[in-house]
């Protein structure tokens, strides 16, 4: 840190965080084609200051007197070549200063400037347009920018200043009265933004949704003040929807939401009767970056007779909807409702009940539409699907939502397409979990499977694990796991076209006493070596116990490092037409020879092909070797 005198002010010079300085490159070497949005953002800053200092001041009565006619105002100076936008919101106090404007407060988007490869700005740029870089974004217009603040309640105001480069200077300033005025030095090449026209359009655009009215302060040729106020000013959900285009929705959204993208979907309504709320809620078609971060948390603006209470409220949506943006505004519920109270609060309660109930109605009809909700579901069905286990009351609901890939047709397929074209003596939904569909369509214990044409689902979100247990039936057909020693296909007719004359199997005896010379040599790598029925290539392959963890979930709780404390009970299945089983059983017949080298391979074979290493490699290696030898 040095120190620096500026016009008597003392400044202390401080570096940005390392990812503010990466983003600042970013950003400043072309991050958006269409720069305009640097005024969005900070007139979105502005605008959410106004709404935090309106809801502090409803508990903190010393705050009252500032906390109304709000505005935002902005500047146009073309002799100074700058650009000044100012609010009379909560405004910063130092350290909020050097915490909000010197590093990247929110932790996915910190993430994801760390891993930004400096060799592909451009490419990665776009992908980081998606979460918004709000005040970082003047930099792509400045030069220079400097802020000017007081935090409502304080009397000392702050001066902040940087080129953004990696560095920002800080000091006390004058500030008259709380709230925040930040000045643009424009860059030569953004000088275009003085027209009076060009701002006026832009804030048109962008923030015409905004609540507070936006006003450009001027002179007329007389020299005198003129004001000039930009924006509707009237909250964008307090309008009728027939007066409202998609372009204002979608710009909502992205002032809502932070992001970039178009919105999938769009629900904007009045709730009537017991308890009244409007909401105006929206689906992104892009993953915010952090869905999956183990706070899962939900987003909806909370808002009581259109003064924003808290973005922060759990209650207001489940976790498995955390994926939907936008706002909710009740007069039912006190003004002076504090965050604590939200919590389980019986009318916020029955107001979630209301969105959930909305959203899946329109997830409903939207599904309609398969090409369009592919979209949907590839980008939000892993999260969706959490709602399979957490809300039981909806389970039905969100089960007829699901789609799956599946081992018989490409594309999403539902629960009801699946029992719709279920075979003949079939009584159960057959589905297998793994890392990839496609290696899941040729895994060994589906061949019994796709000998009889019968449809196997196949799950590959982590997820999946977990609700698949949670749901017993659908229709009241059994969910069984294909991957199980249960999954009996006997009962399935076989396919009517099929005239080839069966595999000629190895005697029972034969394969009995092979089974139980495996057995020995694998030891407890297994929990059972039987005979079996779906194998039709494969020689071998496992299996997991009726009811007991799957392959696939006890391999993601190794990889997470959990202990599961006890040997899994894996079953391995020898395929009894085989040559090599038949082989391999008239030799343990015949009582001839040492059958342990082969029988670990069987193993070794059979975890591989599950996407698992051999047991041990050094010696799978040399029992290759040597099984290869005796075939040169
Ligand atoms: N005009 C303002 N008045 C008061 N605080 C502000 C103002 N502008 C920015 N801030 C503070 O600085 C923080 C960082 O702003 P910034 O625009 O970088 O991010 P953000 O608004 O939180 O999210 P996003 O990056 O999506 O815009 C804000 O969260 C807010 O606390």
């Amino acid at each position: 840190m040095t120190d620096t005198k500026t016009e008597d002010r003392i400044e202390d010079r401080l570096s940005f965080q390392a990812e503010v300085t990466k983003l600042l490159d970013i950003v400043v070497h072309s991050l958006y084609s269409d720069r305009r949005i640097f005024l969005r953002e900070l007139i979105s800053n502005a605008s959410d200051a106004c709404d935090k200092l309106r809801y502090e001041a409803l508990t903190t009565p010393a705050l009252r007197e500032g906390a109304e006619d709000f505005r935002i105002t902005l500047r146009l100076d073309k002799d100074a070549g700058t650009i000044e936008i100012a609010d009379n919101g909560i405004g910063m106090n130092r350290a909020e200063l050097i915490d909000n404007l010197g590093t990247i407060a929110r932790s996915g988007t910190e993430e994801f400037v760390k891993h930004l490869k400096d060799a592909d700005k451009q490419g990665e740029a776009r992908l980081i347009g998606q979460f918004g870089v709000g005040f970082y974004s003047s930099f792509m217009v400045a030069e220079q920018v400097q802020v000017f603040t007081r935090r409502a309640g304080e009397t000392q105001g702050w001066h902040w200043e940087s080129d953004g480069g990696g560095a920002f200077s800080i000091g006390e300033a004058e500030v008259t009265a709380p709230g925040t005025r930040i000045v643009l030095h424009l860059r030569e090449d953004a000088k275009e933004f003085l027209e009076d026209w060009r701002l006026k359009s832009t804030v048109k655009t962008y923030s015409d949704h905004i609540e507070i009215p936006v006003v450009l302060l001027g002179k007329d040729d007389e020299g005198k003040d003129t004001e000039e106020t930009l924006n509707e000013a009237s909250a964008l959900w307090t309008r009728p929807r027939s007066e409202i285009t998609e372009e204002q929705y979608t710009e909502f959204y992205h002032h809502v939401s932070h992001a970039f993208d178009t919105p999938w979907h769009t629900v904007h309504f009045k709730a009537e009767g017991a308890i009244e709320y409007t909401g105006l809620l929206f689906v992104p078609s892009q993953k915010p970056f952090d869905l999956f971060q183990p706070e899962r948390k939900t987003h909806i603006k909370l808002y009581v007779n259109r003064v924003f209470i808290t973005d922060d409220a759990p209650e207001v949506l489940p976790s498995y909807l955390r994926f939907v943006r936008g706002i909710v505004d009740s007069s039912d519920l006190p003004l002076n409702v504090s965050r604590e109270m939200l919590q389980n609060n019986p009318v916020l309660r029955k107001i979630q009940g209301g969105l959930v109930k909305r959203l899946l109605g329109d997830l409903k009809k939207r599904a309609e539409n398969a090409d369009e909700y592919a979209t949907f579901w590839e980008t939000f069905g892993a999260v969706l699907k959490e709602g399979i286990y957490e809300d039981f009351e909806r389970r039905s609901d969100i089960l007829e939502l699901t789609r799956f890939r599946s081992s018989t047709t490409d594309g999403w397929v539902s629960l009801a397409d699946y029992v719709s074209r279920m075979k003949t003596g079939q009584e159960e939904i057959y589905y297998i979990t793994g890392d990839d569909a496609e290696t899941l369509k040729r895994s060994p214990q589906l061949e019994g499977f796709r000998a009889k044409g019968v449809e196997v689902l196949l799950l590959t979100d982590p997820v999946d694990e977990f609700w698949i247990n949670a749901v017993p039936d659908y229709q009241g057909k059994a969910l069984k796991s294909a991957a199980s020693s249960a999954a009996g296909l006997d009962a399935v007719a076989d396919p009517e076209s099929k005239d080839e004359t069966p595999e000629e199997t190895a005697p029972t005896d034969q394969i009995e006493a092979l089974a139980k010379a495996l057995q020995e040599t694998l030891g407890d790598a297994v929990k059972e070596v039987r005979s079996s029925t779906r194998l039709k290539e494969s020689p071998v392959c496992l299996v997991s116990e009726d009811g007991g963890m799957s392959l696939h979930l006890e391999r993601m709780l190794k990889q997470a490092g959990q202990d599961m404390g006890h040997k899994p009970g894996r079953i391995m299945e020898i395929n009894p037409s085989h040559p090599l089983i038949k082989g391999m059983a008239a030799k343990v017949a015949s009582g001839g020879g040492d059958l342990s080298d082969l029988g670990m391979l069987l193993l070794d074979q059979a975890l591989i092909v599950e996407g698992e290493a051999p047991a041990d490699p050094v010696a799978f290696a040399r029992r290759l070797s040597t099984v290869m030898t005796g075939a040169v």
